[in-house]
């Protein structure tokens, strides 16, 4: 056995070790970077994240593998977090699904969901959700449990029923998933609290809480998650929703002022950006290396 765990290994340990487990969104190698300096011990790539983001069109299936695997691969370069990595709805059939698995576990993944709706798929916070039958997700899932190279990698399978169908629906498929080989269970869209404790107690593998803002679950603290049994709680897009809106304001600012002086107070200096990526260790690496060799 190779002496370093695997990411999946890795993303499990981290489930196991804080309760639940807070996982945060990062939409880039330096967002990345910022959470794990706050202490996060979990990253997640969002779906919708990397269409708004890297691609900037929503969040409706648009986005293909690549745009996925190429933001997975920088984050997982330039942070030694486990991550977990939206796929939506897998991009097609088993083949297609074990494709994805096989390219996330290669760009450093340690889990990733799928989940249970049509391949034109819509945030699971907005009107109008189609799912594939519960025998479909199984397959999908039994697809993507197959196609993983390392026993370790987490399959977690992430229901949107609740709004199409109701609990006891969306509980049932749940339950078809875990036979069918997911590791965990992502209960999208939930609207009251005990939800999470009638899918844990019918479940019994971990349970991952979506608290996304502006949607159809309240914004329920760690410690009330807890309290029902939850094991994780995702926070998708929190910081880029912030940074979209000091993004905006620094824009509009610099446009109608024509400086920047009234938003530099909004704005991370130099010297704290340069502390957060370890830009003095690589000056003084090439102080070290060519120091010698200075021009002029
Ligand atoms: C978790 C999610 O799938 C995502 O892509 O980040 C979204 C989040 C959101 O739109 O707020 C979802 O819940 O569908
Ligand atoms: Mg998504």
């Amino acid at each position: 056995m190779s002496p370093v765990a695997s990411p999946g290994a890795r993303f499990r340990a981290a489930v196991a070790a804080e309760k639940p487990l807070q996982i945060v969104g990062a939409v880039n190698a330096y967002a990345g970077i910022l959470a794990a300096s706050a202490g996060f011990k979990a990253l997640y790539v969002s779906g919708g994240g990397v269409a708004a983001s890297s691609r900037g069109i929503p969040d409706l299936g648009i986005t293909t593998l690549e745009d996925v695997a190429i933001d997975v691969e920088r984050l997982t370069s330039a942070v030694d977090l486990p991550v977990l990595v939206d796929i939506d709805t897998g991009w097609g059939s088993a083949f297609n699904i074990a494709r994805a698995i096989k390219t996330m576990i290669r760009v450093g993944a340690g889990a990733v969901h799928i989940e249970d709706q049509v391949q034109a798929k819509r945030c699971g916070h907005r009107p109008g959700k189609e799912l594939v039958p519960k025998e479909d997700m199984a397959d999908r899932i039994k697809a993507a449990a197959d196609a993983r190279s390392d026993a370790q990698f987490v399959i977690m399978a992430r229901t949107d029923a609740i709004a199409v169908e109701g609990l006891d629906a969306a509980i049932e498929r749940a339950q078809l998933c875990v036979e069918a080989g997911a590791d965990m269970i992502f209960a999208e869209a939930v609207t009251e609290l005990p939800m999470y404790r009638r899918f844990k107690d019918a479940v019994k593998v971990p349970v991952l809480a979506n608290i996304t803002e502006f949607g159809k679950t309240p914004l329920w603290s760690t410690a009330e998650l807890a309290a029902v049994g939850v094991d994780m709680v995702l926070y998708p897009l929190s910081a880029f929703r912030a940074m979209a809106k000091a993004a905006l304001g620094v824009y509009e600012a610099i446009r109608r002022d024509g400086h920047q002086r009234a938003v530099i107070d909004a704005m991370q200096t130099r010297t704290e950006l340069y502390d957060k990526l370890g830009y003095w260790d690589y000056e003084r690496k090439l102080d070290e290396l060519f120091g010698s060799r200075k021009e002029g």
